[in-house]
């Protein structure tokens, strides 16, 4: 794996650290009372230090027995074993696709031959996903393999060799109230714990530490993967504060729901916690309590399809000037999830999170849309057993265009849904532990911080993303993207993709601005364009002003 050593000042490489000394610019800017804008350039000096050492890292997935559970643990295992398998398509190898941090790549700058892309896994010591050791619960007692049978997501040429190693993972019995989730989920809870909220509380938490032991992993992270809940009452007095809500845990209350209850033993362990689902898990009790233990908690809802394309389409057509009117995402799928989300309760929590992902950038542009003003927009999803995980999405966006004109975009979408979520539960697991390992000062500091407790840094692989308090919601996916993007570059003390490309647009009076490409020569020039290229323009600076390839028949 070819690692990125910076050769700067600002940057130095210990033992033990990583240490990047990097200068974070913003601009200011303050409204008149005549509506005239001031913006004053902004510069703050932040020392970054991340730890080199990668840890053992244990993961215990809430909801483990599922779709996404089986399919994330059963892929990692047959990518750690580089397991293949045939298709009718021929021979398939084992692949983390759909994953930013292991099939993604970033532009680090630019080499002789132009730009230069690596892995964004090579920015910094991350995690190697094949490395994890996987834990958790589930309300169906299956074992993994016999779950990631009853999936119906992986071929069955695979599914049959992993079978014999995943027989022995056993989900451990959950906290199960039927009234958070759909009905029809009674069948299949064989596997719950029994006793008071406090009993269950002090039982997960129990979990957490026996695995930390028995597996040996040197840290823990967990998950939430399981059954989308209804969303619960925040009542003052019920779940408002850290202490109200560890109050109403020991007194019973029946309104704190199993995932709030993971995330409360979560962090009183010390341990991250991510939710991939769309209910408020995080009531204001549970920030505070992340808040006062210093603990990462991170989510809402996996950002995996249709509401992904969403957030990359919206931007497209707003910052393109074009006035999205109408928004129609319906989709269709079989799997369990979609047979939970056929209850008007559980599927109330999934509308929200898919609605709201295109307030940021309506409300960025004021040319287009009035104060309050918002598309339509109108989320449908029915439960079809037939098609399985095998979802199928359609949209319609219908746009104004210049005097009067419209655009309709119509989209057919149909993807394994598990697919798709489960290079994103590596990617917040990964991610959510190297936060754990960056720590900053800014300016004067005496002492290094960690990011805060709500994890906003992971907006891009969550719908509903979950941010610290006045801290703006960004769900444009680039936007996103480039976030994490960029912290990772000011770990290693490199500044921000900028993507102004300037030394490309004039000529070079000094060296320093030297794009550092190879000049060829005139001559070489000339022997190429012989080949296929014809040579316009001067050279300069070994710059060619173009190169326009001829066609086979055309000028040579
Ligand atoms: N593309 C996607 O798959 C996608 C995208 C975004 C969000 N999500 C969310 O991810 C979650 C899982 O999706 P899935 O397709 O794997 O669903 P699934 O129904 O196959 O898996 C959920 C699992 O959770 C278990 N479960 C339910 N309540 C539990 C509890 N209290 N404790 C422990 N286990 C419990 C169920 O038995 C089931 O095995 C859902 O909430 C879904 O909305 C999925
Ligand atoms: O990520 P996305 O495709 O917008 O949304 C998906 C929904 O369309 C699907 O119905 C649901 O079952 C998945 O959990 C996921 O939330």
């Amino acid at each position: 794996m070819a690692n990125v050593k910076v050769d700067s000042p600002n940057v130095s490489y210990t033992s033990k650290h990583i240490e990047s000394k990097y200068d974070y610019s913003t601009t200011k800017v303050y409204q008149d009372h005549n509506g005239g804008y001031t913006a004053t350039p902004v510069t703050t000096r932040y020392t970054f230090r991340t730890q080199r050492t990668v840890p053992k890292l244990g993961v215990m997935l809430v909801g483990w027995g599922g779709n996404n559970g089986t399919t994330v643990t059963a892929s990692i295992l047959a990518n750690k074993l580089g397991l293949t398998w045939h298709t009718k398509d021929g021979i398939q190898h084992s692949n983390y696709f759909g994953s930013i941090t292991q099939a993604s790549t970033v532009c680090l700058g630019t080499g002789p031959e132009g730009e230069v892309y690596i892995p964004m896994k090579n920015m910094l010591p991350f995690v190697n996903p094949d490395d994890i050791v996987f834990d958790g619960w589930d309300i169906s007692s299956l074992n993994i393999a016999e779950a990631m049978e009853r999936a119906r997501v992986l071929d069955y040429n695979l599914t049959t060799q992993l079978r014999p190693l995943l027989e022995h993972m056993k989900p451990r019995p959950s906290i199960y109230y039927p009234d958070f989730i759909a009905a029809n989920q009674f069948d299949r809870a064989d596997n719950v714990l029994c006793g008071t909220k406090q009993e269950q509380l002090e039982k997960i938490r129990q979990d957490i530490r026996d695995f930390k032991t028995n597996s040996g992993v040197d840290k823990v992270i967990i998950l939430w993967t399981a059954n989308t809940e209804r969303f619960s009452d925040v009542r003052c007095g019920l779940n408002d504060t850290a202490d109200s809500l560890l109050q109403s845990i020991r007194k019973n209350e029946s309104e704190i729901s199993p995932s709030t209850m993971f995330a409360v033993a979560s962090i009183l362990e010390g341990v991250t916690y991510i939710n991939g689902s769309p209910q408020n898990t995080f009531v204001p009790g549970v920030i505070q309590l992340a808040e006062k233990k210093r603990v990462h908690i991170a989510g809402d809802d996996f950002k995996s399809g249709q509401t992904k394309l969403k957030s990359v389409l919206v931007d497209f057509l707003v910052s393109a000037g074009i006035k999205p009117v109408s928004i129609v995402s319906y989709n269709h799928l079989g799997n369990n999830d979609g047979k939970n989300l056929s209850a008007p309760h559980t599927f109330k929590s999934k509308e929200i999170s898919k609605s709201n992902v295109v307030d940021d950038m309506v409300q960025s542009n004021n040319i287009l849309y009035e104060e309050g003003e918002k598309p339509d927009h109108c989320v449908v999803i029915k439960y079809v057993p037939h098609v399985g995980d095998s979802k199928r999405a359609m949209d319609e966006y219908t746009s104004e265009i210049m005097m009067g004109g419209h655009n309709t975009l119509v989209i057919h979408n149909t993807c394994e849904d598990s697919l798709l979520a489960s290079p994103l539960i590596i990617d917040l697991i990964i991610i959510a532990e190297i936060c754990e390992r960056i720590q900053f000062k800014v300016e004067e500091d005496k002492e290094f911080q960690n990011f805060n407790a709500v994890l906003s840094l992971l907006s891009y692989l969550c719908k509903a993303p979950l941010v610290p308090m006045g801290t703006p919601v960004i769900n444009a996916l680039f936007r996103q993207r480039n976030c994490i993007e960029n912290i990772f570059r000011a770990c290693i003390g490199l500044s921000p993709v900028n993507h102004m490309m300037l030394e490309y647009k004039h000529e070079h009076i000094t060296q320093k601005v030297q794009p550092h490409i190879s000049t060829p020569s005139l001559e070489l020039l000339k022997a190429n364009a012989r080949a296929d290229v014809k040579v316009t323009g001067t050279i300069s600076n070994g710059i060619s002003n173009g190169l326009h390839s001829s066609d086979s028949e055309g000028e040579k």
